[in-house]
This record gives structure tokens, sequence and C-alpha cells, in this order.
């Protein structure tokens, strides 16, 4: 979206962001003094230990939390008015497919939802298939295919409704090592193909540094951003750039700064 100068608005905007939870065991500041731009086109993980607020700040943009403090905006608008306009698709740890619907029932189940005609779903579903590579599965059911197809089947479900805002949340967590290494090279490949602008939470710092082009370093207790790092490496990444002196010095950084963030189980 852009504004009456033509210039193009960030994708998300947070200002000295707070969410603090009220529990009966008191207050659990999920958020404090969070300030993050997200461009365009901007591949941004979001690593750090458990509890330092990555899924909450990715629930906030997706208006399934309320920020007690500061502002978001997500394509300039607030995650209600982005919400209600699908600006974003979510993919969770867990594929969560339905195992009872084929592949294509499962994607189209959320274009059902909202009424779209049967052709449209269809159609739909068929291109974000294809987009994972999973075009001769749609009459498949989730039992018949492997863990990281069903992920790759969940990204599709979260790409139909061709917005232009991905977030993941730890999507590969469950996945054994070579597995992961297919789908992040793939997701790399979608990423570039579709121009898409991702959030993606891990607790990887490999798959954080190859995935990349802004990683942000969280610490908890009070969860919040330690480390916002650009990523020098080039958009285009074969596996074997990881072997680079540029990836390993980034690793490192990473590392440091989970290291001063009192990270304990990265
Ligand atoms: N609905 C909730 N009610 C109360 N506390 C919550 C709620 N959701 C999250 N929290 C707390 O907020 C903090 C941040 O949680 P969050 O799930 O965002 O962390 P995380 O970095 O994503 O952790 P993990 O890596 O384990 O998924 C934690 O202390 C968590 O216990």
């Amino acid at each position: 979206m852009k504004d009456l100068a033509g210039v193009e608005a960030p994708v998300i905007e947070a200002r000295d962001l707070e969410l603090t939870f009220h529990t009966n065991d008191g207050p659990i500041q999920a958020l404090t003094g969070v300030n993050l731009t997200i461009n365009k086109g901007d591949f941004v993980s979001f690593i750090g230990p458990s509890g330092c607020g990555k899924t909450t700040f990715l629930r906030v943009i997706a208006d399934l939390e309320q920020p007690t403090g500061g502002s978001i905006t997500v394509n300039g608008m607030t995650p209600e008015a982005a919400r209600k306009a699908r600006a974003y698709g979510y993919v969770f740890q867990a594929a969560g497919l339905y195992p009872w619907r084929t592949i294509m029932g499962n994607i189209c189940l959320p274009l059902e939802i909202v009424g779209f005609s049967r052709a449209e779903q269809r159609e739909r579903a068929e291109r974000v298939l294809d987009l994972v590579d999973l075009a001769g599965f749609a009459n498949k059911f989730p039992w018949q295919l492997s863990g990281g197809m069903q992920q790759r089947a969940s990204i599709a479900r979260a790409l139909a409704f061709d917005a232009d805002l991905l977030l993941m949340d730890e999507p590969f967590g469950a996945l054994d090592e070579i597995v992961r290494d297919h789908l992040n090279e793939q997701l790399l490949a979608l990423w570039a193909r579709t121009q898409k602008t991702i959030g993606f939470v891990t607790h990887s710092i490999p798959e954080a540094v190859y995935l990349s082009t802004k990683i942000v370093v969280m610490s908890p207790r009070p969860g919040r951003i330690t480390d916002v790092i650009d990523s020098p490496l080039p958009r285009e990444r074969p596996l074997d750039i990881r072997d680079s002196p540029e990836f390993i010095a980034l690793a490192h950084r990473v590392r440091e700064g989970l290291r001063d963030g009192h990270g304990d189980t990265v």
C-alpha cells in the first residue's frame, strides 16, 4: 500500500509495543518496548529462547492478541482492519490438516467458509498446490503424505487467499534436519517467486541465517528485541552458502546476541 507521496508503507510498523498478560500468578510482560519495521519483500526471522514473545508478536500482527501499549500497523492499517482485509496467511507449527478431507478439501475449506465459488476454490487450490510442488497430491488424504509434505500442504492452505504477508510460527520445528533443509530451500524459492513478505519464528540459528533478510533476536523476562540484524547475504542462496565465512560470521553474531540476552534453551 502506497501513501499520498507514492511511498510504499512498511508492511509492519511497531512502535513502543507492549503486551502484558494478567494471570492469576501476576502480570507477565510478554512484549516490552518493541520497535520494528518490516518492509515489503523482507524475510524476517524471530529467534530467541522459549517465552521471549515470538509467538505473541506474530499473534499481535494477526489480531489474535491485543497490545496493552504502543502501536502497530499492518499494511498501514490496524491489525483488525488488516485481518478483515485478509492481509496475511498463517502457518502453525503443526500442519493441522483435517484427516477426513483430501489435501484439496483441506485447502478449499477456508475458501469455502468465506464464500468463494467452487470453481474459484479449485482454481486457487490448484495454483497453490503447484507453488508448493504438491500438484499430484490433491486427492490424497493427509495420512498418505510425509510430515514434510503435510507441512507444505498447510503452507499452500495459508497461501490460498493470496495475501502478501505470510506469518509462519515454527513451521518446520518438528521435522528432521534433512527434510527441514529441503523445505528451507523450497521456501526461499517460493518467496523469490511470489515476492511475499514473510515473518518466521524459529529456534534454529542456521535456519534463521539461511532464510532471512532480517534477523530479530529476542530475549525473555520481559520479552523484548535485543538485536535486529540486516543480512548481507545475497537473496539467492544455495544450501552450501552455510559454509561461507559471511554465513558463519552472521550465525556467530546471532549466537552472541542470544547469549547476551541470557538465552538458555536455543
Ligand atoms: N494467553 C496467555 N496468557 C498468559 N500468558 C501468556 C499467554 N500467551 C503467552 N503467555 C506468556 O507470554 C510469554 C511469551 O510467550 P510466547 O508464546 O510469545 O513465547 P515464545 O517466544 O513464542 O515461546 P516458544 O518458543 O516456547 O513458543 C510467556 O511467558 C508465556 O507464558
